[in-house]
């Protein structure tokens, strides 16, 4: 289904090459409010001060140089990393410390890795239907079905019954992001999840993510992938020391960007 709702890409390209983003339009209500939030690890700050508000359909690109705190922020918003001080709601409700809440919160928010962590000694099926079954309560046959049908709105339908290791990278994440959506999201976290593949399977991975964006999908993308920010996002966050140093539309952002800070990060990465 990517492959027929989605623009033709090319990840390697610089942003400039990218035709203008085609994400859902308009934008809900908040769905994921960060108030204050600072988070240390030790004496670094890595989240200083975060105010940043993503709306129902929003895609949100979060870009910025390596340890500005990007995964840091992602994972804080699935309670992977807890925070000091500040707070994270989840569409109205405080993120849930532990228990029920916590995994209900974890279905709400689906989460793809850069390393997919899929279970390596289950089926490709097996990985989509266990939470669905575990988590959800949902019937056996009800969950293999969806997950069949996710499978192939991703494109390895064919490969439902094979182990991960069977798998391309690009699949493999393919698979990550069915898993992540059998559990009915409200709002998807991609933390740099192309960033572990070889050059070639980037795009494949990419194309399922502008699908998904299209349809109105609420996501919250880390990516370097700036071709990808240009297409399919609402907005670009730029993250530098632990703050937002810029926020704005992709097309200003990447043809007028304000800081001296967000200039010197796009001059580099463009040129590459
Ligand atoms: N568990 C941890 N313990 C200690 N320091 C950490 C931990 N996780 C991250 N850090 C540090 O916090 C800072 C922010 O890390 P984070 O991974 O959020 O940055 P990032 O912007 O996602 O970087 P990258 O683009 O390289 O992934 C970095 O200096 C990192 O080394």
């Amino acid at each position: 289904m990517a492959d027929e709702t989605s623009s033709p890409s090319d990840a390697q390209s610089s942003a400039q090459d990218a035709p203008p983003s085609t994400a859902a339009q308009p934008l809900g209500e908040p769905l994921v409010e960060l108030r204050d939030v600072n988070k240390h690890f030790g004496d670094l700050h890595v989240l200083r001060d975060i105010n940043l508000t993503v709306r129902r359909g929003e895609v949100l690109v979060v870009i910025g140089p390596s340890g500005s705190g990007k995964s840091t922020l992602c994972r804080a918003i699935n309670r992977l990393e807890t925070i000091d001080s500040g707070e994270i709601l989840v569409d109205g409700e405080p993120l849930p410390q532990e228990g029920k809440a916590l995994a209900r919160l974890r279905s709400d928010v689906g989460m793809v890795f850069q390393s997919f962590n899929l279970f390596a000694h289950k089926t490709i099926l097996d990985n989509v239907t266990l939470g669905p079954v575990k988590v959800r309560r949902e019937k056996t046959k009800d969950a293999k079905e969806r997950a069949l049908a996710l499978l192939d709105r991703v494109g390895v339908g064919n490969q439902a019954h094979k182990m991960p290791a069977q798998l391309s990278g690009g699949q493999q994440q393919r698979v990550a992001i069915a898993r992540a959506l059998a559990m009915h999201p409200k709002v998807m976290l991609f933390d740099e999840p192309t960033s572990a593949l070889d050059p070639e399977m980037i795009n494949e991975v990419l194309d399922v993510m502008a699908a998904l964006a299209k349809e109105g999908m609420t996501m919250i993308v880390v990516t370097h992938e700036m071709g990808f920010a240009r297409r399919a996002a609402n907005r670009v966050v730029f993250m530098a020391d632990g703050q937002i140093v810029e926020e704005a539309h992709p097309e200003e952002f990447f043809t007028a960007p304000k800081s001296e800070r967000a200039k010197d990060f796009l001059s580099k990465i463009l040129t590459h």
